[in-house]
């Protein structure tokens, strides 16, 4: 039984040292992967609007470049510091090399709260900060994509800032750019529609159907919204969703598309407010208690303690947040029998298509809409398929499975490269 951990980076630690333990690693072959490649801190000073400046901290954390470029989002939020950058980088690793696609992984933060910030202070923010980043990004290099608070508009700001310094044009410096500069078609939505895609793949091997299925979704943004769009859709039950301000509730299921149209329209892009016949609002602490067939946390890590865990009241967890179940809660939800489908696989729908628009980018290519769900959801599969096939050779968990797909990758990379010099 591990101790309570609840740092993330020991959290994440434990996993891989548990995968590493049962692949048979030699300690020297995945030393060097318990450690960042490359860790940055900045400061960006930045004039307000109010004329006076404000000092804010950024991150940029590269775990690993041995499979290729890094890769991962960034994050706006005044819950981070570097130790969280740090965790989410090493999963962005493991998470490519569990779907198998050339790129290492990374993560990137800024400590500030957007929601207080006027459009131009988090433009001058962003500007600022890329500036200050700007020796470690680089298409070839590390490619910063949207997370938490961040959106297409922030990616145009850096691809502009990046751009500005090269003298020409960058696009391949960041993803879920806006279509205009080089964007990709499909890769809004994909982070929920990979979910999806896994879930169904899944469900005829547990006897599971998400018709009539109810769900409960913490995190209603950029992927928890359109996730539960798609569920709602293939005839799921939506009966409870909350995000940062509160949760709704309604036993015959919300209705996803009218709730998004509301959000998107909310000032505070939130479903505060949100009325319709039935619906009642809950505290959001409490989505982790309805009755439901099907839950996913989709808003941010460490929220699904042992305490939680104990209490879950669901067949399946898809995490489609990065990191919300800490280690103790895990051992609960196995030996509860909850199906927990892991983070680095079951939420890698966006950084495939991510490495979509990159390819574009390289190549000055533009792909139709559904050559990119195709490819989608056949590299979703294919990832699915080798997951689960060491789940039932190894008999293992399906994270178990993951992390041991993704650290045999990650270390075989390694060898055949060396320890330098
Ligand atoms: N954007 C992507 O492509 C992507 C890809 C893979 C994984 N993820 C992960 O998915 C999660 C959500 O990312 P996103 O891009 O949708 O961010 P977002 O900023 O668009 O949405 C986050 C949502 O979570 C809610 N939230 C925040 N704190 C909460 C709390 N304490 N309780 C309940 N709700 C809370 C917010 O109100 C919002 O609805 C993160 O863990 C992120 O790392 C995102």
């Amino acid at each position: 039984m591990p101790k309570e951990i609840y740092d993330s980076y020991e959290n994440m630690l434990f996993n891989l040292d548990s995968a590493a333990k049962k692949l048979g690693l030699d300690y020297d072959d995945y030393l060097s992967l318990r450690y960042p490649e490359r860790e940055l801190v900045v400061s960006i000073p930045v004039v307000m609007d109010n004329n006076h400046v404000e000092v804010f901290t950024g991150y940029r954390v590269q775990y690993s470049s041995s499979r290729g470029p890094c890769k991962g989002g960034l994050r706006y939020s005044n819950d981070v510091d570097i130790n969280i950058v740090k965790t989410l980088a090493a999963l962005m690793t493991w998470k490519s090399a569990v779907v198998n696609i050339p790129f290492g992984g990374a993560k990137g933060a800024i400590r500030c709260d957007p929601s207080h910030l006027s459009r131009e202070e988090l433009k001058r923010i962003t500007r600022r900060y890329t500036a200050m980043i700007l020796p470690l990004i680089g298409p070839e290099k590390d490619i910063p994509a949207p997370d938490i608070n961040t959106n297409d508009e922030v990616m145009g700001w850096i691809m502009d800032t990046y751009s500005m310094f090269k003298g020409y044009s960058v696009p391949g410096v960041v993803t879920g750019k806006p279509l205009e500069i080089g964007g990709t078609l499909g890769r809004q939505g994909a982070t929920g529609r990979g979910v999806v895609y896994i879930i169904n793949d899944i469900a005829p091997l547990i006897g599971f159907s998400l018709v009539g299925a109810k769900v409960a979704i913490q995190g209603f943004g950029k992927v928890g919204s359109i996730l539960a769009q798609l569920l709602a859709h293939q005839g799921s039950k939506i009966i409870a969703v909350c995000d940062i301000s509160g949760g709704i509730y309604r036993e015959s299921g919300l209705d996803i598309d009218d709730l998004i149209k509301y959000v998107n329209n909310n000032p505070s892009k939130t479903i505060k407010g949100y009325k319709s016949p039935g619906v009642t609002e809950f505290p959001k602490e409490e989505i982790f208690y309805f009755p439901v067939d099907l839950f996913i946390p989709a808003a941010k890590e460490n929220q699904i303690t042992a305490s939680i865990a104990k209490k879950l009241n669901t067949k399946i967890i898809a995490e489609a947040a990065n990191g919300p179940t800490l280690v103790e809660a895990d051992e609960i939800l196995e030996s509860r029998k909850i199906i927990v489908i892991p983070d680095i696989l079951v939420s890698a729908g966006g950084l495939v298509v991510s490495y979509f628009e990159w390819v574009q980018n390289i190549q000055s290519l533009m792909w139709d809409e559904s050559e990119v769900n195709e490819l989608l959801m056949r590299i979703m599969k294919r990832a699915f398929n080798e997951v689960w096939a060491v789940h039932q050779q190894r008999e293992v968990n399906l994270r178990m499975a993951a992390y041991m797909l993704a650290i045999d990758r990650v270390v075989k990379a390694k060898k055949i490269r060396g320890v330098f010099p």
